[in-house]
């Protein structure tokens, strides 16, 4: 299938994610806490981008049941996921509205502006290749370090992997898989390879935002730029 090929093509990619000091951070419970902020501000931002992403998908779907896909992956995102966020935020001591008044990282603005232009120019297929490492590489991370001893039980970052080794958000990965599959199969190799370089780009923008983060890094390291 085609979600095969493209995981074939970005496992280089993925398993450096594993292995991140970030996320293995989260995994062990011994990350920072004030780089888990600056993760959370800055990831809020993403889904507010990526919620509109959903909004285009809807908008550009051919079939009903494709428009409504993408309106509860709207809805379950701003409702489901970024009430992780707002939680993390009360318990850090952050309001809501500090929380939206963020000021974006370059790399949040790498990721978000390549999305939402890809998606705006595309078809349905293009947005959901945009979201499609977002969703899996998540549900992946989830999953792997909901498997190590106490992880999903740490009294803090316990929450963040229920959230993303969860059945709903694994089932969300599942259907965007789905579609990818349904969409991107009679598509000729030429529209394949174009989704196939969304996919692998969005794969290195997740990279880059756990850099991101583990640096805590706006826009050049140590530096006031
Ligand atoms: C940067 C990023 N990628 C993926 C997800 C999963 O929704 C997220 N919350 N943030």
């Amino acid at each position: 299938m085609f979600t095969d090929r493209l995981y074939e093509k970005a496992k280089p990619i993925w398993d450096q994610y594993l292995e991140h000091p970030f996320v293995r951070g989260i995994g062990d419970g011994s990350l920072e806490l004030e780089k888990f902020k600056f993760f959370m501000e800055q990831d809020y931002l993403y889904l507010i981008d990526y919620c509109r992403v959903f909004a285009l998908g809807s908008v550009k779907a051919n079939q009903l049941e494709t428009m409504t896909m993408f309106a509860d992956m709207l809805h379950s995102t701003l409702n489901e996921e970024m009430d992780l966020h707002r939680k993390y935020a009360e318990r850090i001591g952050i309001s809501k509205e500090e929380l939206e008044n963020t000021k974006p990282s370059a790399t949040l603005l790498a990721y978000t502006s390549y999305m939402l232009n890809k998606a705006q120019q595309g078809s349905e297929a293009e947005v959901v290749a945009c979201v499609l490492a977002c969703a899996w590489s998540y549900n992946e991370i989830g999953l792997a370090l909901n498997k190590k001893e106490g992880a999903s039980e740490h009294e803090f970052y316990g929450d963040w992997i229920k959230m993303y080794a969860s059945d709903e958000f694994t089932n969300l990965a599942e259907d965007m898989k789905q579609l990818m599959n349904q969409l991107a199969d009679d598509k000729p190799e030429r529209e394949k390879a174009h989704l196939e370089e969304i996919f692998l780009h969005t794969s290195k923008l997740e990279y880059l935002f756990w850099e991101m983060a583990d640096k805590k890094k706006m826009w050049v390291e140590d530096s006031n730029l």
